[in-house]
């Protein structure tokens, strides 16, 4: 037998073990499995000289015992790694798998120093946490605020689609440490007055590489711009004080904002996928490579063979683009009692899907970046609640959010590259738990799997059993958008959607636009026959009229 059959398992050889999935742990404790298999853990912690505890990381008693409060007696290997350098004040930027507990690593020293500083809340902000997305900002902060119980420092979130009047407030009362967006940050330190970020000493960038992707890189390079003006002022204000003598001198200095006073913050940054572009990112807070304040960089995972963790089992369908949605249905047939998060490449796809599969009782919470933000925290804590639930979302999710329970990730549409799909499987299969994932990919999309294996992700081919799925549902699919006009407006713009999402991939190779037949793709959102709409495609010169032809043909 080939080595590629070998490797193939059968769909229907999946088991689905939601029903014997343990009871959901609230402590998503690294160590709880350690201690369920040996009964007296303390005999083998003596012996093991490599038991490390957080009082031999040197973290203060109140936080250690706080850890305790949220059930996290140990720290995990990237915490053990990390934490003496960040609570002795280096700055660092950390790699390693997903839910490995990167959040603590920035997190506890943060907090270390607030305290150390004895910072008060007139001192404004001493510490800053920029994520890129809502949802992730929102988590570490919870978890900022349980980390903070026996603390008297106070911690603050601000966010885009919030009260700004209410953020403002509590930034003019004082935040030691904020947890932001971007966007939201950058409007506030343009327009409130009273949030002070003069004394800020500590910086983390969760996330770090999706900051810059995300386009984010001017913003940021505002915020940064500000912070830096604002600190040297203060430095100033100090200087002056000192000494009237020298005002001379620093009215020049005050003038010219070009020093970099962020080099003398701690400067931590983030993700489980890490490339050059960080060292871009650092280099505009002002670190130099080079000198006593260079980045040291923490990967814990660069030896293994493997991307992803081992507890995920992950697999890959062929499945033509007319048969996806039929595929889709039965597997969640197939998987009723299971909790599920499904990705879509794009808003209008997510909308319609969710839609569909609503009608067709297969209940689900919808998450993407077009909803109301009281509609995404409200959707997003009922399934975190949920313990069997479908999530129809987009990559507004595929970062950072720590989804317990989770048994299948699955991506109907491909992931941009493979980061994001390491990102997005990391939902699943974290701290230690075991989970699924599975990869939709049309037949023109298998190149994509080289680049899986280039990024040390490889995936088993999952078979589709012809025989067990149900092929009759198309029909009835295509007549109920028929009868619904309304599902039918969403049908269109979500076909549309998927179209032009194909524009914007930038594996061109295993994503090119002009090998979708949209006949078939047309299928796969009830349609009989593609419906008549215009792409508006830049067609480039030169190959215009070949392209336009070809276009047409398939529309
Ligand atoms: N020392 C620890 N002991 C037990 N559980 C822990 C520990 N540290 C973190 N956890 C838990 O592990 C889970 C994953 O942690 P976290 O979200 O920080 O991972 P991450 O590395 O940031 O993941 P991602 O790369 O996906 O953002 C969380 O539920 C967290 O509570």
């Amino acid at each position: 037998m080939s080595e590629q059959k070998q490797r193939k398992r059968s769909y229907s050889d999946l088991e689905d073990n939601s029903n014997q999935r343990p009871k959901r742990n609230n402590s998503k404790n690294f160590n709880n499995r350690n201690r369920n298999q040996n009964s007296n853990p303390n005999k083998k912690h003596k012996k093991n000289k490599k038991y490390v505890t957080f009082d031999n990381l040197k973290l203060k008693n109140s936080l250690v015992r706080s850890l305790k409060a949220i059930s996290i007696y140990r720290p995990t290997p990237v915490q053990r790694k990390c934490l003496p350098m960040l609570l002795s004040g280096k700055n660092a930027t950390i790699s390693s798998k997903t839910g490995s507990g990167k959040t603590l690593c920035f997190l506890l020293p943060a907090i270390q120093l607030l305290t150390r500083l004895r910072s008060e809340p007139s001192q404004g902000t001493i510490a800053l946490i920029i994520s890129p997305t809502r949802e992730l900002a929102t988590q570490i902060f919870k978890v900022s605020w349980s980390l903070l119980r026996f603390e008297k420092q106070r911690c603050g979130l601000i966010i885009g689609g919030q009260n700004k009047q209410k953020e403002r407030h509590h930034l003019i009362n004082g935040s030691n440490l904020l947890i932001a967006t971007p966007g939201r940050l950058l409007y506030h330190l343009n327009e409130t007055k009273g949030f002070m970020i003069r004394n800020l000493r500590y910086i983390a960038l969760d996330e770090a590489d999706k900051l810059i992707e995300k386009g984010l890189e001017p913003e940021l390079d505002k915020i940064f711009t500000i912070i830096n003006r604002r600190i040297a002022n203060n430095l100033n204000i100090q200087k002056r004080e000192k000494s009237k003598k020298k005002e001379k001198e620093n009215t020049k200095e005050n003038k010219s904002v070009k020093i970099n006073h962020l080099t003398n913050l701690q400067i931590v940054l983030t993700s489980a996928t890490q490339d050059d572009q960080i060292r871009g990112l650092y280099k505009h807070l002002g670190g130099n490579l080079n000198d006593r304040f260079a980045l040291k960089y923490i990967g814990v995972d660069d030896e293994s063979q493997s991307a992803t963790v081992k507890t995920l089992e992950q697999g890959y369908i062929i499945c033509k683009s007319d048969q996806r949605l039929i595929f889709l249905i039965n597997f969640l047939k197939r998987f009723s009692t299971s909790k599920i998060i499904i990705f879509f490449s794009s808003v209008k796809s997510a909308n319609f899907h969710s839609r569909l599969l609503d009608f067709l009782e297969f209940p689900t919470i919808e998450l993407h970046g077009q909803m109301e933000q009281r509609d995404r925290s409200f959707n997003l804590e009922n399934f975190h609640r949920a313990k069997v639930s479908i999530l129809i979302t987009t990559d507004v999710a595929a970062r950072g959010i720590d989804f317990a329970g989770i048994d299948w990730i699955i991506q109907y549409d491909p992931p941009d590259d493979p980061n994001e799909y390491i990102h997005r499987v990391g939902r699943t299969a974290r701290a230690g738990k075991s989970g699924k994932a599975l990869l939709f990919l049309r037949p023109e999309e298998k190149p994509f799997l080289k680049f899986l294996t280039k990024s040390k992700v490889s995936l088993s081919q999952f078979e589709i059993n012809e025989k067990k799925i149900k092929t009759d549902i198309q029909e009835k699919l295509e007549k109920i958008i028929e009868i619904d006009k309304t599902l039918k407006k969403f049908a269109i713009e979500a076909y549309k959607g998927y179209v032009i999402s194909y524009t914007s991939h930038t594996l061109k190779e295993c994503f090119d636009l002009h090998q979708l037949d949209l006949r078939k793709v047309a299928k796969s959102f009830c349609f009989k026959k593609p419906p008549k709409i215009s792409f508006g495609f830049n067609v480039k010169k030169g190959n215009r009229n070949k392209r336009k032809r070809k276009l047409n043909n398939k529309y």
